[in-house]
């Protein structure tokens, strides 16, 4: 049984709590701690205020699904606290000082840090761009005003440029960019779209280079607690962690 660590008991969190097979949520930690602790309650885990003593526990993964702030003040300890570590707040790597930073110390420490496929599809083919050469790469994401908590009577675009931009500008919508950008190993364009209209979250990947061409589009249904987070994003993480101690790697 793998034993996870919990960092953000909001949507995710509880979307992964509810379909525990192979591992177990041991410890939590959240920024409000009632919020842990009614976790805690819930799906017999321990509930911790302190993030240090959260770390003591011995677990062998912890999970980030809190916010870019969160994976940037804590990523770093929790790998120097020996334990493997799945991000979904992808944009804290935009920065690659940071991002180069925590690989050099999963290095030192021999663990892993896993970014699931998140709420889209395709991610691992992509990181063919970092052997061949790309020449467009695009990522046009529209969602329904609600999950970007604007108002719009009519579909506007209100970005275009690079993933680094944006998800600095749209730190909870956006990571996906970032995902795409570390594996195809170029910070890649960006157009972010609202659309009244758009019931779904939706993300096209236009993927030009020396393979040939792609095209991909996922319509996912937003997660009910949290329209931002498309639900394919909870699942992600539950089939990265039924397949961790999978010996058969498909995908990769
Ligand atoms: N990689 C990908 O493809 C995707 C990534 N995401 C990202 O995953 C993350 C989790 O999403 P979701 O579960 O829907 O978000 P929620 O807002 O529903 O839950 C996050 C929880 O973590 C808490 N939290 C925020 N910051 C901290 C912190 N510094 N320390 C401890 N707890 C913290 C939040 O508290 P509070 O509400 O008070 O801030 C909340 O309780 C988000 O960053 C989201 O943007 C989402 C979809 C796709
Ligand atoms: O869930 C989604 O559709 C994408 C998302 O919010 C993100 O990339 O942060």
């Amino acid at each position: 049984m793998i034993t996870v660590g919990l960092l953000g008991c909001g949507n995710i969190g509880h979307v992964i709590a509810k379909s525990q097979e192979n591992f177990k949520i041991t410890a939590v930690y959240d920024v409000v701690f009632e919020r842990a602790e009614a976790f805690g309650r819930e799906f017999g885990a321990s509930p911790y205020s302190d993030f240090s003593e959260f770390l003591k526990e011995p677990t062998d993964i912890v999970v980030e699904a809190a916010s870019v702030a969160a994976a940037t003040s804590h990523a770093e300890s929790i790998l120097l606290a020996g334990k493997d570590l799945v991000i979904m707040s992808v944009g804290a790597l935009a920065d690659i000082s940071f991002r180069e930073e925590l690989i050099q110390t999963a290095r030192e420490m021999k663990k892993k840090i896993h970014i699931p496929s998140g709420a889209i599809m395709g991610l691992d083919n992509i990181r063919v761009g970092q052997i061949s050469s790309i020449d467009k790469f695009v990522l046009r994401t529209t969602k329904n005003p609600k999950s970007l908590s604007r108002e719009a009577e009519e579909k506007t675009c209100i970005f275009t440029g690079k993933a680094y931009d944006c998800v600095h500008q749209y730190p909870k919508n956006t990571n996906v960019a970032e995902s795409l950008s570390i594996a195809c190993g170029r910070d890649v364009d960006v157009e972010l779209w609202m659309d009244p209209n758009e019931d779904r979250n939706m993300h096209e990947i236009f993927f030009e280079g020396e393979f040939g061409e792609a095209y991909i589009r996922v319509r996912n249904v937003p997660s009910p607690d949290n329209p931002a987070t498309s639900y394919l994003a909870a699942l992600s993480i539950l089939s990265l962690l039924k397949n961790l101690d999978n010996p058969l790697v498909i995908g990769a």
